[in-house]
């Protein structure tokens, strides 16, 4: 496979990339079974730093719980082996894929009784997640055709594989339409979320961010809402309408991989001056300063890798 992800751990020991193999009548390639994490460990100093191990760790097993998957590591095993996997391949800086699904005991739908989960954690060197033009130009979104799905439909909170076929459809039909990424709204018309993003706006000095209905509780959100408050901004919770996102000065879109995107067009309607705005390029660069260990103030944040 094209992706470079060298030693991988797997089901408890590392093994090269070749190896790490399961076999085609694993539940989770057939019914979506699985659920995963997004992580990022960045170079500092003081060598690679994860950003929020703990906090994504604890929302790993929170998948697990809603999923009903008997794992058979502690979180504690799985921040070890974290760090062991970046160690292992020399990393500075990486993307870290935790991955955890239903193998091959059965294959009703059912995948539960006697069906311990599988566990592998892969890491790869993944640069901006929609290229540096969209960084430096602010990215393209068009509304999905694809709603994001109810919260009685599918349990958007955890990270499930088969959520993100909601997801791919999603990104898909954007990126064929000729635009970056897409921007799902609810099944009621409300903002949601992007196929992997939270979504941010603002309106003269007020920061807007969409409350939690059926997106995913983003921790870079939540470690945005923080730095931006502790840069003065007064940051709001709202559920927002497609057109008030039309209305807004400057838009930005974040997550694990997207970092702090700016977003210049949405719909074909420019967003402020259709560039990256000046605010969104601020907080990106405070952001980047915090995950790289540049900003002591939130040190508590980073878990370095010895
Ligand atoms: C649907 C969705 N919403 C919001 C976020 C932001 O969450 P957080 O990373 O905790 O700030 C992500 C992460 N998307 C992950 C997967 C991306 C992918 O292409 O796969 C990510 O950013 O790692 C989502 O998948």
């Amino acid at each position: 496979s094209k992706m470079k992800a060298g030693l991988i751990w797997f089901n408890g020991q590392l093994v090269p990339q070749e190896e790490a193999r399961v076999s085609v009548l694993t539940h989770a390639l057939h019914y979506g079974t699985s659920i995963f994490e997004g992580i990022r460990a960045y170079e500092t100093p003081k060598g690679p730093a994860i950003f929020r191990l703990h906090e994504h760790t604890e929302r790993f097993f929170h998948s697990a719980k809603v999923m009903m998957f008997e794992m058979p590591y502690t979180p504690e095993q799985i921040n070890q082996a974290i760090q062991e996997v970046i160690r292992a391949n020399g990393y500075k800086s990486c993307y870290i894929r935790p991955l955890a699904w239903m193998g091959a005991n059965t294959l009703g739908v059912n995948p539960l009784p006697n069906n311990p989960a599988e566990v592998m954690i892969a890491a790869w060197e993944w640069g901006t997640y929609l290229g540096d033009e969209a960084v430096r130009k602010g990215a393209r979104l068009i509304t999905s055709s694809w709603a994001r799905f109810p919260a009685n439909v599918m349990p958007g909170k955890a990270k499930v594989g088969g959520n993100y076929v909601n997801s791919a459809l999603a990104r898909v039909e954007a990126q064929q339409a000729g635009a970056d990424e897409a921007l799902l709204l609810d099944k009621e018309g409300f903002v949601a979320e992007g196929s992997g993003e939270n979504i941010f706006f603002l309106r003269g000095n007020t920061l807007y961010v969409i409350e939690h209905s059926v997106n995913l509780m983003g921790i870079t959100r939540d470690s945005v809402i923080t730095i931006a408050r502790d840069l003065g901004y007064e940051v709001r919770e709202v559920r927002a309408t497609r057109d008030q996102l039309y209305m807004a000065d400057e838009m930005f879109m974040v997550g694990t991989a997207a970092e702090v995107t700016p977003i210049s067009y949405l719909d074909h309607r420019a967003i402020g001056t259709g560039k990256a705005g000046e605010h969104t390029m601020k907080l990106r660069a405070a952001y980047m300063d915090v995950v790289q260990g540049k900003n002591p103030k939130y040190e508590a944040w980073l878990t370095y890798v010895k």
